[in-house]
């Protein structure tokens, strides 16, 4: 009993000492902010600071709270300092004036224990190691040339997709098909087979059925809402029992699959070389010497070996596949428009052969649609939050050093005095008053890939495989809801912005559909 009752008392005071010192932190912050020259933003409580404003889908609330305090705002989600910023002048301050300064990442506990914190290339800190991995991204994975090398895996996944929805519906003419789950295993083994050289999604391996679920389940838990990652000094009493062991278990998990994959490529390595074959990026990536500090060639250590391939499979698999699930529902939802789009299609391609990715630059009202889509439902809404490196200004206000900066792409893309009639679907701006805007970060309006060094390095296979699978998805099959259905266009935002509920969809297949599809 004695025991028990000075545990508690000492937990207490730990418990009492913690938000003393929470409140002397608070009120330090607020002092500080107010002499320096902040940019404006709704009062923070003491130790959540804004965190309940956030509401489910943050990109939507921060819109809301944006018309109200402008389009730079000030917040505190937890103890993290974060600038907002709204507008495409904003934006271009951000991911191009002060790029330089504004590029780096904040750290974030869970992706620590997930994934390889800044051993990779998408949460590093900006400097050397992450110059480094951009440039063998730029250089080596994702060069044009490389991309072509790995358009034969990316044809023969499209192709087993569309085969598979031709078999469902063979076995239930006139009923709905999963294209859902179908076009996320395509997203993931396309990136996959160009990664390792392997299916994680449509495989009957069981290595490769453990990989997915394994990473299914990184993925659900990097999108988990986790307190402890705003309040990291209170992270051992708010977090959930037993999440922190979760986390280790998990990544331990992903770490021993990845180097099983490492120790296999490098015992096939020299058989490769010695018969040419082909290699994927996870060879590229273990045949990398670059010089060190002192001149000498070294390896890329396996740690980051590790992280970027994780990262390529995390930032790569669900991105272009929701991107096609919003494009599928918008057509639905104005189907004048998805015929529109198959008539562009017969015209160029015609009905003896399937789409070919070179047809796509023909396909102008197509690639409009895309643009359209990435427009109104970027994947990544607020992009992938960028942090300042040193102190700076941004229109006039003091940015501090360590902040995290939010770029939201998605009101940008909604901003009344851009675009006309901004909540309306129509893929005609982008052949008419915006035929010049890409999506390549060029133009700040459309930025659903970032703009400036942080943004995707796989732009070009991301459209490649939106813009590519659309097309084939609606020159085999004509598509329409079940009766008495509506397409909900609402929103849920897990690692990506997806649909709330994404219309079930009946194929029916078209003149243009191959034959090799319908022989089993
Ligand atoms: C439709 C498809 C895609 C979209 C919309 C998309 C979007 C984005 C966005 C918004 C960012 C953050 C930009 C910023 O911080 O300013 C990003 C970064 C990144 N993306 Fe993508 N992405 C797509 C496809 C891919 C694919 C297929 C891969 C790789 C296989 C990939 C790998 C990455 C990586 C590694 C980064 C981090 C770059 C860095 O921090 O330097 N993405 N992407």
């Amino acid at each position: 009993m004695e025991l028990g009752g000075n545990l508690y008392d000492s937990q207490l005071t730990a418990l009492l000492a913690m938000l003393l010192i929470a409140l002397f932190y608070y009120c330090y912050k607020r002092m500080q902010g107010r002499l320096l020259l902040l940019p404006p933003g709704p009062s923070p409580l003491p130790i959540i600071g804004n965190l309940h404003q956030l509401g489910k889908l943050s990109h939507q609330a921060l819109h809301e709270l944006s018309k109200k305090h402008g389009e730079i705002m000030y917040l505190r989600f937890g103890s993290i300092p974060s600038v907002v910023v709204s507008s495409t002048k904003m934006a271009t301050q951000v991911l191009n004036v002060h790029d330089h300064v504004l590029a780096s990442r904040p750290g974030v506990s869970r992706v620590k224990y997930m994934l390889y914190d800044k051993y990779g290339i998408a949460m590093a800190p900006y400097g050397e190691h992450w110059r480094l991995m951009r440039k063998i991204c730029t250089l080596e994975l994702f060069a044009p040339k490389r991309l072509k090398r790995y358009k034969d895996p990316r044809m023969q996944e499209v192709c087993f997709m569309l085969q598979s929805i031709y078999k469902e519906y063979s076995s239930k003419p006139g009923g709905a098909v999963d294209y859902t789950e179908k076009l996320c295993a395509l997203g993931m083994d396309i990136v996959s087979r160009m990664l390792l050289s392997k299916r994680i999604a449509n495989s009957f391996d069981r290595d490769s059925a453990d990989f997915r679920a394994l990473f299914d389940e990184t993925l659900a838990l990097l999108a988990t809402f986790n307190l402890g990652d705003f309040i990291p000094y209170l992270a051992w009493l708010i977090a959930p029992l037993g999440q922190q062991g979760r986390l280790r278990k998990v990544h331990q998990r992903l770490d021993f699959v990845l180097e099983k994959s490492i120790r296999e490529h490098e015992q096939h390595a020299h058989a490769k070389k010695d018969q040419d074959l082909s290699n994927d990026l996870l060879d590229v990536l273990l045949n990398i010497k670059f010089d060190g500090v002192d001149q000498t060639q070294h390896n890329l250590s396996r740690i980051s070996v590790k992280g970027v391939i994780a990262d390529l499979l995390t930032g790569g698999s669900h991105t272009s596949s929701s991107t096609i699930i919003w494009a599928m529902a918008e057509l639905l939802h104005k189907p004048t428009l998805l015929t529109r789009a198959q008539r562009e299609i017969d015209t160029i391609v015609g009905d003896s052969r399937t789409v070919d990715e070179s047809d796509i630059p023909q396909l102008k009202f197509l690639m409009a649609i895309v643009k359209e889509t990435f427009r109104l439902h970027p994947a990544a809404p607020l992009l992938v939050p960028h942090c300042s490196v040193e102190t700076c200004e941004l229109a006039g206000y003091t940015i501090p050093r360590g902040t995290q900066i939010l770029v939201n792409a998605w009101a940008i893309g909604r901003d009344p005095s851009v675009w006309q009639n901004p909540l309306e679907f129509n893929p005609d701006r982008f052949l008419e008053e915006h035929i010049h805007v890409d999506v390549l970060g060029h133009n700040m309006e459309l930025i659903p890939f970032g703009a400036g060094r942080r943004k995707c390095p796989a732009i070009g296979l991301g459209l490649c495989i939106v813009q590519h699978t659309l097309a084939c998805l609606l020159h085999c099959f004509e598509w329409r809801l079940p009766d008495g259905h509506k397409v909900d266009l609402g929103e849920t935002r897990k690692l990506v912005l997806g649909m709330r509920k994404a219309p079930e969809l009946v194929p029916t297949p078209r003149a243009t559909t191959p034959l090799y599809m319908k022989t089993p």
